[in-house]
């Protein structure tokens, strides 16, 4: 769908880009996360025909922005970090004007009206862009970036400076539109993007440090997988039976941790995923297993590791990094309220 060929963008002697590569599927949710001055909008721009790169090459659905840019631009619906809003037109005025800027054939009245459902702007549709609150400006511009249907999104930090509720409804919004949509946003914020993309790509001083599925790149990255087992039973027997199991590396006891209960770190096989051979050992054994937990790090901690200069260690399981969050729950369901300004206003 859309594949990105050794990129690299000088802006004299800055490399923001070096050499970047990778490729989005068909229906996807892509974020691209990374610190700022990553190169995040940088990849955007290119690949949306608004930057031209030093060296490389981008395609979507086969067409190279280069050779065929009015092409590729219609397959793109885009949201700059910076929406590209006019203020002193109404809601209605403005996605008429974008409507004939980009050429759109479909019929007018009926597209708009299903953007707008869509974005959930419906009520704000005659009001002045200067005067809605931030996330419904930013509903306006997601619905500028809908016109003409594009199959691709590209979406630069789409809640950066919205508030939390506000952050829910955009992010609920983005994952609806994922549903039929190929969609790359980029963040600097880790939550937002677990909560997002199924696929993460992390880029760190113009290069791309990661790239893996959302749930299971912190695991596929962790230098040790080791799990901890909390066992109710005699300890060296435990320890017998564990060395017993197959594809075991390595089994020790790390003491006793409430009375007759002992923790056990067991290293199994590279890829072998050990939990439940040793379910079955200990309910055969009539062992209890209290707790299972493994050392993986976690997605924090790749992502500070990764964008810190030191990728080459990596660190024990305990999550000791703060690193920017979010407030809990941010996975609620849709809100029911509109926003607090036009509430007010109503
Ligand atoms: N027009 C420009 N002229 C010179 N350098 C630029 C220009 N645009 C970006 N850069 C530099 O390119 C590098 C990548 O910037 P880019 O904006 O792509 O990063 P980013 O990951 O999107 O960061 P942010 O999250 O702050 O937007 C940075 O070092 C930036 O200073």
């Amino acid at each position: 769908m859309i594949e990105v060929k050794n990129l690299t963008k000088r802006y004299g002697t800055n490399t923001a880009l070096n050499n970047v590569s990778f490729t989005v599927e068909e229906g996807t949710i892509v974020g691209f996360l990374g610190p700022n001055g990553a190169g995040k909008s940088t990849t955007m721009n290119i690949i949306t025909g608004y930057l031209s790169a030093t060296s490389g090459s981008v395609t979507v659905q086969g067409k190279n922005t280069l050779e065929n840019p009015n092409e590729v631009k219609k397959l793109i619906g885009y949201l700059p970090e910076l929406p590209p809003l006019y203020m002193d037109m109404t809601v209605k005025e403005y996605l008429n004007f974008m409507y004939e800027l980009k050429g759109v054939k479909l019929d007018r009245k009926q597209h708009i009206g299903e953007i707008c459902r869509l974005t959930k702007i419906d009520n704000v549709y005659t009001r002045l862009i200067g005067n809605l609150s931030k996330g419904y400006k930013q509903r306006v511009g997601i619905a500028q970036a809908l016109l003409g249907n594009p199959p691709v999104l590209i979406l630069d930090e789409p809640t950066v400076g919205l508030d939390p509720k506000q952050i829910i409804e955009i992010r609920n919004l983005i994952k609806s539109l994922g549903r039929n949509h190929t969609i790359i946003l980029s963040s600097h914020i880790l939550p937002e993007v677990q909560a997002v993309c199924e696929r993460v790509i992390v880029m760190n001083n113009g290069c791309l440090v990661a790239d893996g599925a959302t749930d299971t790149l912190a695991h596929d990255l962790s230098a040790e997988h080791r799990i901890i087992a909390r066992i109710d039973g005699p300890e060296s027997e435990i320890l017998q039976a564990i060395r017993g199991m197959e594809h075991i590396v390595e089994v020790y006891s790390l003491g006793e941790k409430e009375k007759g209960v002992f923790e056990i770190s067991i290293e199994g096989e590279p890829n072998y995923d050990l939990r439940r051979n040793l379910f079955a050992l200990l309910t055969r054994k009539g062992w209890p297993l209290l707790a299972l937990r493994n050392t993986d790090l976690t997605l924090e901690e790749v992502f500070l590791q990764l964008t810190s200069g030191d990728a080459s260690h990596a660190a024990p399981a305990e999550p000791a990094v703060e690193v920017e969050t979010e407030p809990e729950n941010t996975e609620a369901s849709e809100p029911e309220e509109a926003e607090t300004k036009e509430d007010a206003e109503k």
